[in-house]
């Protein structure tokens, strides 16, 4: 925590009132009842694991309006229309951002995706607090993302276990070797390997290739951001890197999901 990116911390810092606003509006009581009312969740992991088993790079699309890096990403932004483009596409499960500040993302959003499809779906925030768990749980989400470098080795235990006992799966989000020592306590499936630096906002595949000797073959590497072409999968699958995360790449293009068919050379 001692050594979080500058704007890392101004997002959680904003996220902490986000949070107690929220808190004041709906019941921690209200959220968990919501929560136990879902349908069991769709197997984020298990997506991913058999698109793997079968060959297939498992490709993890993401609906992403705007980001601080890069301002606003897409302007003909409809979550449903963009989720049923990439499952078309040959997308294994979706990315929805929801933080509303930076990412000009919305809960809404993520409803509206999943509702249009038959994928599962990351709730893509800045996880803190358990509050934010079960929100995810009753809005829907099947897996949510915890990023290493946001959270305490010990909250990133306590929120990791109560995300498993609610159900639902978790992404681990690693940047360097110190972080991923602390994602590999966990027993998770899924390590992330973000390839944009949180601080600088520099992307650089070598993020992920720098790290992967570290991680055992009882694990599934997702290597996330900066995925711009063709040739940055090819790289990747070449070192037996078979699972991404992509977001702007396919964004920017009229039609998301024949961009992500491409990419990854899946016949539609
Ligand atoms: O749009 P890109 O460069 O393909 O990146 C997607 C995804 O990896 C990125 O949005 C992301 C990775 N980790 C995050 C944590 C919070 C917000 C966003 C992210």
């Amino acid at each position: 925590m001692s050594d979080t990116p500058t704007i890392l911390k101004k997002i959680i810092a904003r996220k902490r009132e986000e949070i107690a606003e929220r808190k004041a509006q709906v019941s921690i009581q209200s959220l968990e009842q919501a929560a136990a009312t879902q349908k069991p969740t769709r197997g984020f992991v298990q997506a991913i694991e058999s698109r793997i088993a079968a060959g297939q790079s498992a490709v993890i699309a993401e609906i992403k309006k705007a980001s601080p890096s890069k301002g606003v990403i897409r302007e003909n932004f409809v979550p449903a229309e963009l989720a049923r483009s990439y499952e078309r596409g040959g997308a294994a499960c979706l990315s929805v951002l929801t933080d509303v500040d930076f990412f000009q993302g919305a809960d809404e959003y993520l409803v509206q995706a999943r509702q249009a499809v038959n994928l599962p779906v990351i709730r893509k925030d800045f996880l803190v607090d358990e509050y934010q768990l079960l929100e995810a749980r009753a809005m829907g989400a099947d897996c949510v993302l915890l990023i290493v470098a946001a959270l305490s080795p010990e909250r990133l235990q306590t929120l990791n276990q109560f995300a498993l006992e609610l159900g639902l799966d978790v992404l681990v989000e690693v940047h360097n070797m110190q972080e991923l020592e602390q994602a590999l306590v966990l027993p998770n499936r899924l390590i992330g390997i973000n390839n944009r630096n949180l601080h600088t906002f520099e992307v650089s595949l070598d993020t992920t290739y720098a790290l992967l000797d570290s991680i055992g073959d009882d694990r599934i590497v997702v290597t996330e951001s900066g995925i711009l072409a063709p040739a940055d999968v090819e790289a990747m699958r070449a070192r037996d890197v078979n699972a991404f995360l992509v977001g702007e790449a396919f964004m920017r293009r009229d039609d998301p999901g024949a961009a992500l068919a491409e990419f990854f050379d899946f016949k539609v």
